[in-house]
């Protein structure tokens, strides 16, 4: 995803790495200006591996040919698929050396940086330039007077610019502003307020200039500690721990170099927040002097480990409750339990005394940003076995707990069609710690039994879940039904494939109740507190209205980028080059694997999209050591290894699956299939959107030999048996592991996938001799893909029957609901094409010529060809 609109839109927060800037980086200049582009670009991967979302790259160097240099380099980056998913920002003076640069990055990248220092025309007519290579850009807080150094010319400057670009048409989630970050404390009396005024004009410019991002280089700010690294670093997160709240929300830093807010030494917290929000004025400014001289003890020495001696056990009994909680722990929770029901008046003051005080430091810890999903989890495990040995008692009394709905109710289910659970799961269980009462309707929920749901228990609000594309029209369905029976209860949408544009284009419409889309868990608690609270609910809903109604306007005023027409696109198809054939299988036809070993998969797990789903953002094994989530992520890494051990050892899981080697043959777009007896039809899909010259408009048919016989495979691969395991969960009332189990499953069915394609490489079809790495494998560094039904070079998910069909029905003994999901939920399908130059792309948008054919390649009509390709048409 190396596109800017989705870096911003994933996270809070973005940060920018700046080591591949040669005028910031001495080491970067040196290996550019020697030629060294190998291992220029493992400085880029260096920053991405630790945490960066998007890399700055500068080549403004007077010994450099800029533009020379800012094209091979990006070239070098696109080569690198773990480097190219993550946008690129293109910094420089020169708008020659931005256009080398834009000329060579695929995606939306960010260029960096316009301002009116030369007037409001050329300003314009560079942000058009911008706008028409589609890129997002960084407006510098600078006018023909210089740069804004004070809160009210940031404010002015950034606003100015803002009516500018609108009124040129340039959307307004595309502008970065960069309010200038300055050095403090540097001595001189006029710069203590900089830090200050750069947070104070954030907020302003969010309130007046909506959809804009705010960002800042971070090093300026501490300059004057230049060789006190720990300085530095406390300082720079001091900064952002007040600045995002302001609302800025990307920054180019270090990402390796920033501390937990929490764990810096107290005193230097202070020190440095005095210095940045200039809290000391009347003391005749003196902050900065008493940084100073606090910064020589902390220099060379790194903040120490906070090591709480774990003497808790003896604290009395309400602090070693709300201690376990806070901390997970959960080994003594039943036994201090009970000590407390003793010591209380009633069992139900325990939940709602030590315990409901423990969630809300959880709650609070979560909501600021200093606590992780994991942990999170793992305190509702120790609620939960509290509250489940409070139960019986409390009935006795009959006073049923279970009946309070607490802070308000809420029905949750992945809708029809739809097996994925997990983020679901984690919604509940963080909507639980914080007082919510959860009615969770599971997997595969049609609309009736929503709706019924939500009536019976007279819910406060609606939460659909889904992961694959097909659950987007479901939802829709969802929200067309809850208007028929005239409901007007909050509907909220969550999932990996939704998103607030289509929230805003498909499901608000079609229900006039509030309809909003919640990123992710960490915002879902905010919303539903806001939609059940007297004050915030109506602006709320209010401001979600505005939004989406401006995203409906901004999308029917925003043209399209231009289709071609079908036969121009195939004209422009992409070259098939007979040399890089692969030749015939040696094993051609059905290969069925009833139990692939499993310690087998251990080693090329990748894990970085194992922390993903628990929305811990980093990648394996830097997030391990990341300042900010690394805790959280070494103690769930410890937890996943044992679980994983054990499930290894015990023969928990069985993995199968079937691979199938077939002949083949093109015919246009479609590839004619011979597996068994029968030739089976096989359409794809060709990219429409208009090309810059040189680039073609694929089809995955393009790997095929147009001319004569070739082979193609296809494969699918399951995990099987969780059922007991988490059934056993359930008994024990341990959500974590629930979650656990199914993240490490899933692991396992993309490994598997992995070392599947790598028996066939290298012994079925054994057109490869390779050696690769275990990284190289996770990264794909090999000859051929295995691309899937519902990924974007292949995006229709019907293609599985008859991928299935072909693979002997139900491969691995896999199956599929009538949406297309696959059952066991950890399963991976695909076709392989092993042609040399055989890579991934996005079909992305479609013509209404090319939807019609296709229907017709299909055999079915142009409305049901429309519900399959519904996301990549217009
Ligand atoms: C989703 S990742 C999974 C592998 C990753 N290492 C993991 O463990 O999660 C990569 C797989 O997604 C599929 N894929 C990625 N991009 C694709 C595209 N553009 N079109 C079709 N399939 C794609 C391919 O099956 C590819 O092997």
């Amino acid at each position: 995803m190396n596109d800017f609109s989705s870096a911003a839109a994933g996270a809070r927060f973005v940060n920018i790495g700046e080591r591949t800037n040669v005028t910031g980086s001495a080491k970067f200049k040196k290996l550019i200006l020697a030629g060294d582009y190998d291992a220029a670009v493992s400085v880029a991967r260096d920053q991405v591996e630790a945490g960066a979302q998007v890399i700055d790259v500068n080549m403004d160097e007077a010994l450099l040919d800029g533009e020379l240099a800012m094209a091979t380099f990006l070239k070098r980056l696109a080569a690198e698929p773990d480097i190219a998913r993550v946008p690129v920002m293109i910094d420089s003076s020169k708008w020659s050396v931005i256009e080398a640069g834009l000329q060579c990055v695929s995606g939306k990248p960010i260029v960096n940086s316009i301002s009116l220092k030369e007037g409001e025309g050329l300003f314009l007519k560079t942000a058009r330039k911008v706008r028409a290579y589609g890129a997002a850009v960084v407006v510098m807080a600078f006018d023909e007077t210089g740069q804004a150094d004070t809160k009210q010319r940031k404010i002015d400057i950034c606003e100015r610019a803002y009516k500018l670009l609108i009124g040129d048409g340039f959307p307004p989630e595309d502008i970065i502003f960069d309010p200038n970050v300055f050095a403090v404390a540097t001595g001189i009396d006029e710069h203590r307020r900089y830090a200050l005024d750069f947070i104070e004009a954030a907020r302003e410019i969010r309130a007046r200039c909506p959809h804009v991002h705010i960002s800042g280089g971070l090093s300026n700010l501490s300059f004057s500690f230049r060789g006190n690294e720990p300085v530095r670093r406390a300082m720079h997160s001091v900064f952002l721990f007040h600045a995002i709240p302001a609302g800025m929300d990307m920054a180019i830093v270090n990402a390796g170099q920033l501390d937990v807010y929490d764990a810096i030494d107290p005193e230097l917290r202070e020190a440095c927040e005095d210095v940045i929000l200039d809290r000391r004025p009347k003391a005749g400014g003196d902050a900065t002097e008493r940084l100073i001289a606090l910064a020589e003890r902390f220099r060379g020495t790194d903040a120490a480990e906070e090591k709480k001696a774990a003497e808790w056990r003896s604290l009395p009994v309400t602090e070693r409750l709300s201690y376990a909680l806070v901390k997970g722990i959960d080994e003594h929770i039943v036994a201090d339990t009970e000590e407390a029901r003793q010591a209380f008046a009633r069992p139900i003051e325990v939940i709602e005394g030590p315990l409901m005080d423990g969630m809300n430091v959880v709650g609070d810890l979560f909501g600021s940003g200093k606590m992780f999903l994991p942990q999170v989890v793992k305190s509702a495990r120790v609620m939960k076995r509290a509250v489940a040995h409070l139960i019986p008692f409390i009935e006795e009394e009959k006073e049923k707990s279970g009946a309070s709905r607490g802070k308000g109710r809420i029905v949750m289910a992945t809708v029809k069609g739809d097996v994925h659970d997990i983020g679901k799961n984690i919604v509940g269980v963080v909507l639980q710690c914080n007082g919510f009462e959860v009615i969770d309707l599971g997997v595969m929920v049609p609309w009736q039994k929503i709706l019924q749901a939500a009536n019976d228990n007279n819910a406060d609000m609606i939460g659909l879940s889904g992961l694959i594309t097909p659950s987007l029209d479901e939802m829709v369905t969802v929200a067309g039904e809850m208007q028929r029976a005239d409901l007007r209860l909050p509907l909220l949408i969550g999932g990996a494939t939704t998103s607030k544009v289509h929230t805003a284009l498909r499901i608000d419409p079609a229900y006039e109740g509030p309809v909003i889309h919640v990123l992710d868990a960490s915002r879902a608690v905010g919303v539903a507190s806001s939609l059940v609270s007297d004050t915030q609910r109506t602006p709320l809903i209010d401001t979600t209205a505005e939004d989406y109604e401006k995203i409906r306007r901004s999308r029917e005023r925003s043209g399209h980028s231009e289709l071609a027409a079908l036969p121009d696109a195939r004209a422009n198809g992409f070259a098939y080059d007979p040399s890089g054939k692969a030749p015939a299988p040696q094993y051609p036809g059905l290969h069925h694997f009833g139990e692939w070993p499993l310690k087998d998969l251990k080693a090329s797990i990748d894990w970085t999209p194992f922390f993903r789903a628990w929305e811990l953002a980093g990648t394996y094994p830097a997030i391990l050591d990341d300042p900010v989530v690394g805790e959280s992520a070494r103690s769930l890494f410890k937890d996943a290894q044992q679980m994983l051990d054990q499930i290894i050892a015990e023969r928990w899981v069985t993995p199968k699956g079937t691979v199938g080697l077939w002949r083949c043959r093109r015919e246009g777009d479609n590839v004619l299939i011979l597996a068994g007896n029968d030739w089976t039809r096989v359409p794809f899909l060709r990219q429409q959107v208009k090309k810059r010259e040189g680039r073609p408009n694929m089809c995955l048919a393009d790997f095929i030999d147009p001319d004569g016989e070739d082979w193609i495979g296809g494969f699918a691969v399951g995990i099987h048996g969780l059922e007991p395991h988490l059934e056993r969960f359930k008994q024990t009332v341990d959500d974590y592991d629930d979650i656990l189990l199914k993240a490490l499953a899933d692991r396992l069915a993309e490994s598997f996938a992995e070392v599947l394609h790598a028996h066939v490489r290298n012994r079925l079809w054994d057109y490869a001799d390779e050696h690769l790495s275990n990284a190289e494998l996770i990264r794909e560094r090999y000859q051929g893909i295995r691309p899937a039904p519902g990924y974007p070079a292949c995006p229709d998910h019907s293609l599985k029957p008859i991928l299935f069909d072909m693979l002997g029905g139900a491969p691995g003994e896999v199956t599929l609901t009538e949406n297309f999901a696959m059952l066991p939920t950890s399963a991976v399908s695909g076709f392989y094409f092993a042609h040399r130059d055989a890579s991934y792309f996005g079909v992305a948008r479609i013509g209404q010529d090319q939807l019609e054919e296709y229907a017709q390649r299909r055999e079915v009509d142009v409305e049901t060809a429309t519900r399959w390709l519904r996301p990549n048409l217009d």
